[in-house]
């Protein structure tokens, strides 16, 4: 089955919102956990094992697991699994881009039958070009995994890079005019990222075909009511995400905050069933 159908069934079961996990030194401050492997271990399945059954997609951030070395690692691979076995999609968040052969490697590290660290779907970074993410694409397409690439990001700084205008329009509309069409050859397994952060999306979605992963919720700014007029006619491919606004406040405040945020995006005009 395609990454495009699978994420349709699983939001279609458990509601449009993607939960971070982002175990940093500050969530397991809020959780009374150390910092140290076993605080990484407890904090993130934990969150796995809160909302495992209603959440329909978890996105773990590389980066917090790779700072505790190959034990950290090994705690991923464990979500990674935990994730699975609750019947959830696993995005893992590590902005991948290299050239091709490079890329291949990156490919079979993370979307490969056999990874160690094997995910449902993994975030790019497009900057050697769209093109040099074929390799991911190909095997994602292959496995029925998906690929999000970074458009418009919900961080200040993106906007020197990715609102500079060429003459094809906006980096970013390069970036999402490319995945486009590299799209509908791919069955719809490419995936856009575009920030909540921003008063206007900074590139037109309007005829994009895969879905838009839109961080930024909460800790930085973003709302789930100001997406509407962000996104417009293509807010019926959203995917909010948010980890800290879920994950920050401890561990009892988690179930609560999850439901109020699917709360409020299943209020979302979401005309388009397929994401
Ligand atoms: O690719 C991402 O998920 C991402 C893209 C982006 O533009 N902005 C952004 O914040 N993110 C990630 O989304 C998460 C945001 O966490 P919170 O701000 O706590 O919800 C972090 O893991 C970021 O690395």
């Amino acid at each position: 089955m395609s990454y495009a159908s699978r994420l349709a069934a699983a939001v279609a079961d458990r509601g449009r919102l993607c939960v971070g996990i982002d175990p940093m030194p500050s969530v397991l401050d809020a959780w009374r956990l150390p910092h140290d492997v076993q605080g990484l271990e407890r904090c993130s399945r934990a969150i796995v094992e809160l909302l495992g059954d209603r959440i329909a997609v978890f996105k773990p951030q590389s980066a917090f697991f790779e700072a505790y070395g190959s034990r950290g690692i090994a705690v991923l691979e464990q979500v990674l699994t935990d994730i699975r076995e609750a019947g959830a999609l696993s995005l893992l968040d590590v902005k991948r881009g290299d050239i091709g052969s490079s890329m291949a490697g990156y490919a079979d590290a993370y979307l490969g039958e056999d990874a160690p660290v094997r995910a449902d779907a993994i975030t790019l970074s497009p900057y050697l070009g769209v093109g040099s993410l074929r390799p991911a694409i190909d095997a994602a397409v292959a496995g029925g995994q998906g690929v999000y690439v970074l458009a418009r990001t919900s961080n200040p700084d993106g906007a020197g890079i990715q609102l500079a205008a060429t003459d094809r329009g906006s980096v970013a509309q390069l970036v999402v005019e490319e995945a486009r069409e590299l799209n509908v050859r791919s069955e719809n397994a490419i995936g856009l990222v575009v920030g909540a952060t921003h008063a206007e999306a900074g590139c037109r979605l309007d005829d994009f075909n895969g879905s838009i992963l839109v961080p930024g919720i909460g800790a930085q700014g973003g709302t789930v009511e100001g997406l509407t007029s962000i996104f417009g006619a293509a807010i019926g491919r959203v995917l909010p995400t948010a980890s800290r606004e879920v994950i920050g406040h401890g561990p009892l405040e988690v179930r609560n905050r999850a439901q109020i945020l699917t709360a409020e995006v299943h209020k979302l005009p979401l005309s388009d069933p397929n994401y």
